[in-house]
């Protein structure tokens, strides 16, 4: 299967830029994931590569394959041979469910009894061998998922490109179609381009996930490297729960800072390599924030803070409490309770991640259109 190469791709429609000068490399047989909010690119990507957008600039190649280059060449969607599975099913409600699959094979003039065999092979595949005859309307949501799966691999693709393939189906459905997906993918091995705006789908299901944001990418990493070590502020944010509390960077060698948290009473000594010193955000995950429990010399570190709860919460597997640092509304989780009415807690410097604030385009203006 082939690697996929998209390098310098500009998308404008009319004054709005949706892409800008996005380059990415999908390696061959893996899932990766283009994850972001609504409205930063997803879909003008994937429908860039399946060729039902012409970008402004750039190039697209599967493996050695140019499919696209800016001016010079632009191979017609139907020649690029992607399997293609929209959120909507788009299967067709008059032809039963063998015939929606064989007629990507009847276009191209597949031999009958060939098709046929192509039709109960994928039907089997998605383990849908026993509906063949029947029509979409007799099939629920996510079977009808399966037979779009079960045509975009009728022909055997060298690009599964999925966009939000799960989102009309039920969160129990969608999680057993995740898993089932995935180990479908890993049988067949196609290197695969999928498309959401859930961050548990992308960290789940995902080898590699490129985060989005008004038509560039933040960053690219497995699922652990996006959530432990994002890029910015924007990927801290948007990936998982993210705790971002103001604070002053006053020391700094490129291995380690010293910073100044607002609200914490000492300053921290944490992992970083950036060198710049001022005004910053820290990030920290609420299962990252340690409570000290009576007996264990609670209160007497200066690193230490007893703060009121304002808020509790029990989700099945894990408690929320919700505190402040400084001013700022906190997180934070435990798998065991807390009695009480406040909270001791401490900050783990090799769990914080600092941002300067200065050099994050989202944080200087988040609500800027993107031209
Ligand atoms: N055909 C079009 N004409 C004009 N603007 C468009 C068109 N398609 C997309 N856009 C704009 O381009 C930007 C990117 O859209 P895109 O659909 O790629 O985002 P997305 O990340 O897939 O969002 P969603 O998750 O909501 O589908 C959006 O601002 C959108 O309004």
């Amino acid at each position: 299967m082939p690697s996929l190469h998209l390098d310098g791709i500009t998308k404008q429609f009319s004054r709005h830029t949706a892409l800008h000068d996005l380059s990415l490399t999908v390696r061959d047989g893996e899932i990766f994931t283009l994850l972001g909010p609504s409205g930063c690119g997803k879909s003008t990507t994937l429908w860039s590569i399946a060729g039902l957008h012409r970008p402004d600039s750039g190039s697209i190649a599967f493996g050695d394959r140019v499919v696209f280059d800016h001016g010079r060449v632009n191979v017609e969607p139907e020649d690029r041979n992607c399997g293609v599975v929209f959120q909507s099913y788009a299967i067709w409600p008059h032809m039963s469910v063998a015939e929606n699959v064989g007629y990507p094979l009847k276009l191209r003039r597949t031999p009958a009894a060939r098709r046929d065999r192509r039709v109960r092979e994928v039907l089997e595949l998605v383990e849908l061998g026993d509906h063949a005859l029947k029509y979409p309307h007799q099939l629920s949501g996510g079977q009808q998922q399966r037979v779009a799966l079960a045509r975009a691999l009728a022909h055997p693709p060298d690009m599964l490109l999925l966009d939000e393939p799960f989102s009309n189906l039920d969160a129990k459905l969608r999680d057993r179609s995740r898993q089932w997906l995935k180990a479908l993918q890993s049988q067949v091995g196609v290197t695969t381009v999928f498309v959401t705006h859930d961050q548990d789908e992308a960290l789940s299901f995902s080898d590699r996930v490129a985060v989005m944001n008004r038509g560039r990418v933040h960053q690219v990493g497995t699922p652990e490297e996006i959530y432990r070590y994002p890029a910015d502020l924007f990927v801290a944010d948007f990936v998982g729960t993210a705790n971002l509390l103001p604070a002053e960077v006053v020391a700094a060698d490129g291995t380690r800072a010293r910073v100044r948290v607002e609200g914490i009473g000492t300053p921290l000594d944490v992992p970083h390599t950036d060198k710049r010193l001022g005004t910053a955000k820290v990030s920290v995950r609420p299962e990252n924030i340690h409570i000290h429990r009576a007996g264990d010399g609670t209160g007497t570190a200066p690193d230490r803070l007893t703060v009121p709860v304002e808020g509790r919460a029990y989700l099945g597997d894990h408690h929320r409490y919700s505190i402040r640092i400084g001013g700022t509304p906190v997180a934070v989780t435990t798998t065991r309770p807390v009695d009480g009415a406040e909270l001791t807690i401490s900050l783990s410097p090799e769990d914080i991640r600092i941002f300067p604030v200065e050099s994050d385009p989202y944080e200087e203006n988040p609500h800027a259109p993107v031209h």
